[in-house]
């Protein structure tokens, strides 16, 4: 009986094929041959981690906890014991793909308060991350067309600033469905935050706590849930759920969910039923491994419907429920027909879903012109393409409640840790301060479509009253 034994890298070496597969993980020896045709990740990605140590690999995108969730009590084979020779001669493994990779360009980052804007994060970011994370997290889907568009957006509207507004006292405060935030700005989720550094989820929710801010965690983050909410006490959570193929998985991780207090809402990503083909990300897994990767198999159910999947939904949690992945101002009205549905999040996963789809500015526009209660009726979110406090406070006069950033929390977290995140949190918070200042603004509840010039763009926002009747009441009474 081999369960229980201890094994030796010379021994476990020895498996590295379809027909037998081992890997060592976290002390553990583990058979995974029949579970290479099911994990969602491919079967390249394990063979080509077969027969050794995959722990650091594993690490950096998986949390622990998926070990026992995913692979039976019989598949663990004993205890993994390093070979004398081995010992003397291992050299410390890299834990992740950032700093600490010897793949990754050397780089100094300066002090992180001498850092001024997202896009200096940005580049930072670019030296600091191992060639694998960065064709994972910049990628977008073929010509990255909406990645970009997403960005580009905000400069073409322009603001309206108003004069004589005392904007000594001003405050980012605000309320995203329900819970009291200390910003509107909130992090979106994103898979593998540990392939930017060994901080991972808990350093971004850390960061969160400072600002008293919202974290969004990603059904796909590589730590667990648990681990992550303890590590900000000042934070708000939410979780992010994609509904996989295996509904009874999806509806364990939903029981652990909900033993979770600090998690105050579900948000469920719609805009992904299939992966976009990214084709920075499917180049550099090509190269990884020998022989090129097969089409990856998509563990994400395809077939939701509204009524069906958010029935099946309110059948698990209690919790307020926001579709994530909006894209059209018809979605955004069909969501307020479902009252577990609290709000939405427009988003088009940051140009990695379908490209040419538009930005979320464009569909709060929409929204603003066919179905403008959609905003009085539940919270609407965006997220995409945020780099300026000014990016923010249009959003957020458009008809926004929050403002989500994805990739730049993950550089900022591959810059500096938990610090970075802070950092990037805390250039953003100055610059909507300061934006809202000189736009004449004391507060988030304030900023409403007067802020915003018409052009060709915005012009569809100005179909209703000018607004110069309630400036002249609010003239007479203080004069
Ligand atoms: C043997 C134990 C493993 C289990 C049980 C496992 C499980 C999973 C699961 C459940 C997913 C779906 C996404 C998620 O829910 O997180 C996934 C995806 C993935 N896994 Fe693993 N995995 C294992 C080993 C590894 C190893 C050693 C690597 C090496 C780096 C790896 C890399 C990946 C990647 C790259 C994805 C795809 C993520 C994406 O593109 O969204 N996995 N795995
Ligand atoms: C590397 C990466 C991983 C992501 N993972 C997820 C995820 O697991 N779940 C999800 O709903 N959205 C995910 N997203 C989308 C983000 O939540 C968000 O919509 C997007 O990043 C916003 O655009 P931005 O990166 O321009 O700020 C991911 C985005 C990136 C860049």
């Amino acid at each position: 009986m081999i369960m229980g034994r201890t094994w030796k890298l010379s021994e476990v070496s020895k498996h590295t094929t379809q027909d037998s597969c081992w890997m060592v993980l976290h002390g553990d020896v583990y058979d995974i041959t029949s579970f290479l045709s099911k994990h969602p990740g491919g079967r390249s990605i394990l063979l080509k981690n077969a027969g050794q140590d995959a722990s650091a690999a594993f690490d950096s995108v998986h949390p622990v906890e998926i070990l026992e969730e995913y692979l039976a009590p019989e598949q663990v084979l004993g205890k993994f014991e390093l070979d004398d020779i081995v010992e003397r001669t291992m050299v410390e493994k890299p834990k992740n793909g950032s700093q600490t990779d010897p793949e990754a360009p050397s780089s100094t980052v300066p002090p992180l308060s001498s850092i001024l804007s997202i896009s200096e994060i940005e580049s930072y970011a670019m030296q600091q991350l191992s060639p694998k994370a960065i064709s994972y997290y910049v990628s977008a889907t073929d010509d990255e067309l909406t990645k970009a568009a997403n960005g580009q957006i905000y400069r073409s509207i322009l603001l309206r600033p108003r004069v004589f507004v005392d904007c000594t006292e001003c405050s980012l405060e605000t309320t995203i469905l329900g819970s009291k935030v200390g910003l509107p700005i909130f992090v979106s989720p994103a898979a593998m935050a540990r392939l930017a550094h060994p901080a991972g989820e808990a350093g971004i929710a850390g960061a969160c706590s400072k600002f008293n801010g919202l974290q969004i965690i990603s059904k796909n983050a590589s730590m667990s849930p648990p681990a992550i909410v303890s590590a900000g006490p000042g934070a708000v959570f939410a979780w992010q759920l994609y509904v996989l193929k295996d509904l009874a998985a999806t509806e364990r991780t939903l029981a652990q969910i909900r033993k979770i207090p600090q998690i105050k809402f579900i948000v469920l990503t719609l805009d992904a039923p299939f992966p976009g083909k990214r084709e920075a990300d499917e180049r550099f897994k090509m190269a990884e491994v020998a022989g090129g990767a097969p089409p990856q198999a998509w563990g994400t159910e395809s077939a939701l419907t509204w009524k069906k999947t958010l029935e099946w939904l309110c059948g698990h949690t209690s919790l307020p429920i926001v579709l994530k992945g909006v894209q059209t101002h018809e979605d955004a009205y069909a969501a307020t027909l479902f009252p577990a549905v609290k709000g939405i999040i427009l988003s088009n996963h940051g140009g990695r879903a379908l490209d040419t789809a538009p930005p979320p500015i464009q569909v709060l526009l929409e929204i603003r012109k066919f179905c403008p209660q959609v905003l009085d009726t539940i919270d609407v979110l965006v997220d995409g393409g945020i780099k300026r406090g000014t990016d923010v406070i249009k959003a957020l006069a458009l008809g926004a409640k929050g403002v989500g950033i994805g990739r730049a929390a993950l550089y900022g977290l591959s810059v500096g840790g938990q610090e970075g995140v802070v950092r990037v949190l805390k250039i953003l918070a100055d610059e909507t301060m300061t934006a809202m200042r000189l736009l004449g603004v004391k507060s988030v509840s304030e900023l409403g479509p007067r802020h915003i010039n018409t052009n060709a763009l915005t012009s569809r926002l100005f179909e209703g009253p000018s607004g110069l009747e309630e400036v002249e009441r609010e003239l007479r009474s203080k004069l």
